[in-house]
């Protein structure tokens, strides 16, 4: 209840382990600052964490795992939770809800619907298609968005923020842009109508959010046991946690500056940073723990051969950055290399790895063609691209027992060209058929990349390198070009 009585809402759209790891933990923190603020969870498709939730009395514990501690922290921020696709018009009726102030969201980058041809709308897909043609309840997480605001809006309803905070380059503007995508595709007078509510009322601001929320296991229910909690969601997380937003609420936000986040027009340098050198890194420690056999992050980060790696991809990245005011870059870097290193976090390879060409998207084509144009081939970033190609076109390369293969939606299209790209000619000539026809495909890794032959080759040579001398020669290769001088 706010300091009038009346019940201000987040509707929060992906209710996954970091939703419940991150945002409603500060959310929870800023309630002791200007009153409370009730949380609805909506899962996509998956029942498991809304039925323990409801079980539990909407309780639940965040395990904070240093390396030498641990902390278990009771949430009650979320008070009510549900399926969308068990009550598909519910999360409509919900964002029209005057009561809800913010719609937040963190449904992975595919849950978007992004074009990596156009990074637009993808109005091909078919449930974005579905939802264009109206009739049914929305499925898409635009859909979803663009019918629960026009509602709002024909309600007449006040203003209201939709948050995404997933690891998406320009998340806010990005999302902003995909919703006027849909409004504009919409048939019949609701498309000029969301529109207009659109640029009157509805603000996307962009977010930087970072936490390493592993997936829950038993061992994580063991855990709260032992602690004297019995909960079956409990979410393990590392104890480092940070959230960097522009303040662009019209309906109002909890406190959350009083929990520690931090508000400021230059999300764009602190996401930028984070998403090159923390999840940019995150990928390659995936895709070479990976071709290792290395199960998790921390073993990955553990190999002085892949560390290497990891250290001259920072190289690469630090010159393309621009950095936030009073920023320690090397003290943050110090600080990644520990967090990458906290075993405790059992964070899975095959969990980062996932999503590979969505996420490389994000992390690989503007860094690279910053250093492309100057003229110079970043090998590290090469190699990322490699790493991932050969775990995706080659799984059965991988030890699936130990390691699990990471899901990739690009996955049958590559293994296709990889088909195509046949074995005459040897091993070199396969690998660059297959770099070659993979980065000339703009649908898979999106942007121009493809067009620099130079970078293509690399990532053929070093392919070639992962295939015939393993992880060892591949770094080897790639870190043994000359360092970068800066810009
Ligand atoms: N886990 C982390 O360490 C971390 C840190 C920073 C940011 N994030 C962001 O949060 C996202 C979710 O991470 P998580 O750990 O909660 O994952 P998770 O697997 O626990 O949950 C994923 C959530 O996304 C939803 N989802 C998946 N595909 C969807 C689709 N196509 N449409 C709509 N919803 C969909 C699921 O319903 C689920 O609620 C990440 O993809 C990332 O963008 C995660
Ligand atoms: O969440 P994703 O799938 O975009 O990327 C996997 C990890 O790199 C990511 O979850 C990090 O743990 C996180 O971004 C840390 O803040």
């Amino acid at each position: 209840m706010s300091a009038h009585g009346e019940v201000r809402r987040i509707l929060h759209l992906g209710l996954g382990n970091f939703h419940r790891a991150h945002q409603a933990a500060y959310t929870q923190d800023a309630g002791a600052h200007g009153g409370p603020w009730e949380i609805t969870g909506v899962a996509s498709h998956s029942r498991g964490v809304v039925e323990a939730l409801h079980r539990q009395g909407m309780r639940y514990h965040v395990l904070t795992l240093a390396p030498g501690s641990t902390e278990v922290r009771q949430v009650a921020s979320i008070t009510d939770a549900f399926v969308a696709a068990d009550e598909p018009l519910r999360a409509v009726e919900e964002i029209a809800d005057p009561r809800t102030r913010v719609v937040s969201l963190t449904v992975t980058e595919k849950g978007y619907g992004i074009s990596p041809l156009t990074r637009r709308l993808d109005l091909d897909a078919p449930d974005v298609r579905a939802d264009l043609e109206g009739g049914a309840p929305p499925r898409s997480t635009v859909g979803r968005l663009a019918a629960g605001l026009l509602r709002r809006a024909q309600r007449q309803a006040a203003p209201v923020t939709v948050l995404s905070c997933d690891n998406i380059t320009a998340n806010g503007a990005t999302l902003a842009g995909l919703l006027r995508d849909f409004a504009e595709a919409m048939p019949g007078p609701g498309g000029a109508e969301l529109l207009a509510f659109l640029d009157g009322s509805v603000a996307c601001p962009d977010t930087m959010v970072d936490r390493i929320v592993p997936a829950t296991t038993d061992a994580h229910r063991r855990m709260a046991a032992e602690a004297g909690r019995r909960d079956q969601v409990p979410v393990p997380a590392e104890p480092f946690s940070m959230w960097v937003m522009s303040d662009r609420f019209p309906g109002g936000r909890p406190a959350w500056e009083k929990a520690g986040a931090v508000m400021t027009d230059r999300v764009h340098d602190y996401e930028t940073v984070k998403v090159r050198l923390l999840n940019g890194s995150h990928s390659l420690l995936a895709y070479l723990g990976l071709l290792t056999g290395r199960a998790l992050i921390a073993e990955a980060a553990a190999d002085p051969v892949v560390a290497r790696a990891v250290r001259r991809l920072g190289d690469e990245y630090e010159p393309t950055l621009t950095l936030p005011e009073g920023f320690e870059l090397p003290a943050y870097r110090a600080e990644l290399d520990m967090r990458f290193a906290n075993r405790r976090l059992a964070h899975r390879t095959v969990q980062v790895g996932a999503d590979g060409s969505l996420k490389l998207a994000q992390r690989v084509p503007e860094p690279a063609l910053w250093h492309l144009e100057r003229g110079r081939v970043p090998a590290a970033l090469a190699l990322t691209v490699a790493a991932w190609l050969c775990c995706t076109a080659y799984p059965e390369r991988l030890e699936a027992d130990r390691t699990g293969v990471p899901a990739e939606p690009a996955g049958e299209r590559i293994r296709e060209l990889a088909a195509r790209a046949g074995t005459s000619g040897g091993p070199a000539r396969r690998a660059r058929r297959l770099a070659h026809a993979v980065l000339a495909d703009e649908a898979v890794l999106g942007q121009r990349l493809g067009r620099h032959g130079e970078f293509t080759d690399a990532v053929a040579a070093l392919l070639e390198t992962l295939e015939a001398g393993g992880v060892t020669e591949a770094v080897r290769a790639a870190c043994d070009t000359p360092d970068w001088q800066g810009n």
